[in-house]
């Protein structure tokens, strides 16, 4: 049984033309409260009698059965029936639960929303199968991002579309679409906002095949393995995240003037609680399914405290409240697909889904557009660009100025330049006719010494002649020695 959709959303706040007159965020809206729906799985072959039965689309019985035989047990109240915004039956279908439960969700996302989708409930209820589902019954993930990119198919240019897919095991974070980058840390700001997981992989993609596969290799790399209650039993919780942004010119002239939409949608699959009783589980698996508990035990008391109206709620817990923090309380249109088996070996567990489930109705959360006139930030550049403009202006100007006294000054430079040349060039003359001077007064030097020289030989000559003759004269005689002769010719000279 398929209920419709009784989402209390106020929908009034729902964007109107009157918006396209909007700078920044549009006005608060009003409160929503959070949707609640109820998934009933079918009975397994191998499980005993049910003990749950959907009513109708909105109202499930929960049976006792240790009252079974007790024909006052309806009016002794151990019988329990809760209303819910949706109740689906065991025969509904993965696109019946998408429908009613996320469809409008991606029409807001589309439209600049923050939406949540979460699936919650005890080991084996069924929450991966609705979530990620098979190839043959593909769950909301799929569904959900095969509706976006339809949407956005053929308007590339305006929208951008990018997606991210985590898992939160033993309270730690690891990124599926590139398990080798470790473990990955949780920020926030000194309030406690603006929550972020550092390095994680943001893959922008506009092709649905692409993200199909990045989806499939996600859910590979996420942490599944065997337990007594579900042989594909995931031990982590899973987060997958696609935002969507749409930027149109606010006037098609002006392309600097941007109207910027962003919604994002969360799709969570949690891992389910379990007892460690039933699921036999030892060594790593209990220890696993010990931080499950304590990751949704901090749940169920963010739910307790947001349905009681609480002023404080503790989401410092777990990871996994600091990361759904948002689609509790803050800007997000949320809805938790709780889910439950019938069979009645699992009646506690499906009561404390049921019960978290019913408190979750009273929790109401500030679902607001996220429209971001980008206009007024490119206003800012425009006024950036135009001092910048200003100043180019006034340097130009300056440079114009300054152009004569620079022309000036390096005119007296080659002024300058030129003289010390003419300079150089006249002492270099200087020298080369103080050079030649010098070589024509050296070479008459050197005649002079050839001629002192000469007569020097011609001297010679004529002593050796007037000797040889003198000799000749004296030899008989022996009148004059040589001596003599040579203080006669100094006398002479
Ligand atoms: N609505 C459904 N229709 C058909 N089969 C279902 C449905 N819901 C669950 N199942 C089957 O029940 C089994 C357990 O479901 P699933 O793995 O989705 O549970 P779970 O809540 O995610 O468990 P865990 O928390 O241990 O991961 C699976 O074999 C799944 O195919």
């Amino acid at each position: 049984m398929i209920g419709n959709s009784n989402n209390n959303n106020n929908n009034n706040n729902t964007p109107t033309s009157s918006d396209s007159d909007t700078s920044r965020k549009i006005p608060k809206t009003a409160d929503e409260r959070l949707m609640v729906a109820v998934r009933i799985r079918p009975l397994k072959s191998d499980e005993p009698q049910r003990c749950l039965y959907a009513i109708n689309k909105k109202d499930v019985f929960l049976e006792d059965d240790s009252d079974r035989n007790n024909a006052l047990r309806q009016k002794r109240g151990s019988d329990k029936q809760y209303s819910f915004d949706v109740v689906f039956s065991e025969d509904s279908t993965q696109e019946d639960v998408y429908d009613v439960t996320t469809s409008s969700l991606v029409k807001d996302v589309l439209n600049g929303y923050n939406a949540t989708v979460f699936a919650y409930g005890a080991t084996g209820a069924g929450k991966t199968h609705t979530m990620v589902g098979d190839p043959s019954q593909p769950g909301i993930m799929v569904r959900a991002l095969n509706d976006l990119f339809n949407a956005v198919k053929d308007k590339e240019d305006e929208y951008s579309v990018t997606m991210s897919y985590l898992e939160l095991y033993n309270e730690q974070i690891r990124d599926l679409l590139n398990p080798a980058s470790g473990y990955l840390e949780l920020r926030e700001d000194s309030r406690g906002r603006n929550i972020q997981v550092a390095g994680l992989s943001e893959i922008s993609t506009t092709s649905t095949n692409e993200v199909m596969l990045l989806l499939q290799k996600g859910n590979k790399a996420r942490t599944v393995e065997p337990t007594a209650m579900n042989k594909t039993s995931s031990r982590s919780h899973a987060l997958l995240s696609v935002t969507v942004r749409h930027s149109i010119p606010i006037d098609k002239k002006d392309h600097l003037r941007m109207r910027v939409k962003q919604g994002r949608l969360f799709m969570i699959d949690l891992a389910g609680s379990e007892r460690a009783n039933k699921t036999k589980n030892r060594g790593k698996r209990l220890q696993e399914g010990a931080h499950i508990n304590r990751s949704l035990l901090a749940l169920g008391n963010c739910i307790n405290a947001l349905s009681g109206g609480a002023r404080y709620v503790n989401y410092r817990d777990s990871k996994l409240t600091r990361l759904l923090k948002e689609a509790l309380s803050g800007n997000c249109r949320t809805v938790m697909i709780a889910h439950v088996s019938p069979a009645s070996n699992q009646k506690d567990e499906s009561r404390n889904t049921l019960t978290y489930a019913d408190r979750a109705k009273n929790i109401s959360s500030k679902a607001e557009r996220n429209v971001l006139d980008v206009s007024y930030h490119v206003s800012q550049y425009q006024t950036v660009i135009n001092e910048l403009r200003d100043e180019i202006n006034r340097l130009q100007q300056k440079m114009t100025e300054d152009r004569p006294r620079s022309a000036e000054i390096n005119k007296i430079t080659a002024e300058q330049r030129s003289n010390e040349v003419k300079k150089l060039r006249e002492q270099i003359v200087e020298t080369f006719k103080m050079q030649m001077k010098l070589r024509r007064k050296l070479m008459e030097i050197d005649s002079h010494l050839l001629g002192l020289g000469m007569e020097a030989e011609r001297q010679h000559l004529i002593i050796s002649h007037w000797e040889s003759r003198n000799n000749k004269l004296y030899k008989g005689s022996g009148l004059k020695s040589r001596a003599q002769t040579q203080q006669t010719m100094r006398y002479s000279n």
